[in-house]
């Protein structure tokens, strides 16, 4: 099927919805749950209506033509009964993505080596143009699959990994590069396969210039927690004298000391450790072998930016945010933001709230919230 936006695709819940109506909806909603905390006026960040998403995963449905007896492949997704919905085209996916769909298609159906027991595509784009495509399988994959894989990668310029149980093979990178101009400044980022990337790189880039325009330049030091690949921690930098960037997971830390270099930043310390553990080391209560070429003790902080999962804050780390004088708060689940600013209002005001639709068309929003220690 051609849908209007994901169509009945269970992924999208408002798509029988204008963009407006769909983005009203969410506001008066998220107006109505933070009404108690503040009367503020919410900044609001729009998305693209159409071509928005950079990243897509798909199933794939498998069917022999009668006629032809030749394997059909399609694009799929589950719809709201879970039943199988064959997708054509889908208009929320990059230009780059949708244009690729259907090519990739008709070279998969080529040789059987290909699709049999192929069971899902993903696609990761950037706005440079750079495309990786993760091939998943149910099956072994072999040196003949990877010849053919190859001609495909440079038939129509994108990098393919093929995946299946226990198998990971890279024909050539298993990542892709991007360039985000912020506040005119272009900033260059890899982007790893199975790293944390935002999905909608407009709504991204609008996200870390709020940050920037509501954060004062600094003498003094920012702490992060969750930072993925440094997406906000790279811009930010510049605001302040140094920064601890902490996060869990080693494939987004690896990836955040590679960004770092492609922009020649210097003033970053970026450290694996869950924000718990790093709870715990600044706090002293245990010693952590990560920390023994690090100094905690020489930061003087005055910021913290918090960017946590859809989970939000544990209680130490909420009781850690109190601590500083700024707080900054990005959050992808409003129910959980909800939960952890009843605790920060205690100590904080919220000076500037956000909403970014970053993932338009269905039910979620995210949120942007800085506060300031209230003065005792
Ligand atoms: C919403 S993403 C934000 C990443 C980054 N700020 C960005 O914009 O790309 C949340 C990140 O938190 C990390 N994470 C999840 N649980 C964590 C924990 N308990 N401690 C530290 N990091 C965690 C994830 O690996 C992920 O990179």
């Amino acid at each position: 099927m051609n849908c209007k936006y994901f169509g009945t695709c269970a992924s999208c819940t408002l798509y029988d919805k204008t963009y407006d109506e769909q983005l009203n909806y969410k506001i008066q909603r998220e107006k109505k749950r933070f009404e108690n905390f503040t009367n503020i006026e919410f900044d609001i960040i729009k998305s693209s209506e159409k071509n928005f998403r950079n990243r897509a995963e798909f199933r794939v449905w498998w069917e022999k033509d009668e006629n032809s007896k030749k394997d059909i492949l399609s694009f799929a997704m589950n719809d709201f009964n879970k039943d199988i919905l064959k997708i054509d085209s889908c208009s929320i996916v990059s230009s780059d993505i949708s244009n690729l769909m259907p090519k990739l298609l008709i070279e998969l159906e080529k040789d059987m080596l290909l699709s049999f027991r192929l069971f899902a595509i993903e696609f990761l784009n950037s706005s440079t143009h750079d495309m990786l495509v993760t091939l998943i399988y149910h099956k072994k994959l072999e040196s003949d699959w990877c010849e053919l894989a190859k001609k495909i990668e440079n038939k129509l310029n994108i990098k393919i990994i093929g995946r299946s149980r226990k198998q990971k093979i890279i024909l050539s990178d298993d990542f892709i590069n991007e360039t985000l101009t912020i506040e005119n400044q272009e900033f260059k980022f890899a982007y790893e396969e199975n790293g944390f990337t935002q999905p909608n790189t407009n709504v991204n880039i609008q996200m870390i210039e709020w940050v920037l325009k509501n954060t004062k330049s600094s003498t003094k030091d920012l702490c992060e927690l969750y930072c993925g690949g440094g997406n906000f921690t790279i811009p930010l930098s510049k605001k302040f004298n140094k920064v601890l960037a902490t996060e869990i997971s080693k494939t987004s830390i690896k990836s955040a000391l590679r960004n770092c270099k492609l922009n020649n930043i210097e003033n970053i310390e970026f450290i694996r450790m869950s924000a718990e553990e790093f709870v715990e080391a600044l706090a002293e209560k245990r010693p952590f072998n990560r920390l023994k070429n690090i100094n905690l003790k020489a930061y003087d902080f005055n910021t913290i930016f918090m960017d946590p999962p859809r989970s939000g804050l544990d209680d130490t780390t909420r009781n850690l945010a109190k601590e500083f004088e700024n707080v900054i708060y990005i959050s992808c689940n409003p129910e959980t933001l909800h939960r952890d600013l009843q605790e920060l209002v205690k100590t904080h005001k919220i000076v500037k709230f956000a909403l970014f639709d970053q993932f338009a068309f269905t039910e979620h929003i995210e949120s942007g919230v800085i506060l300031k220690k209230i003065e005792n």
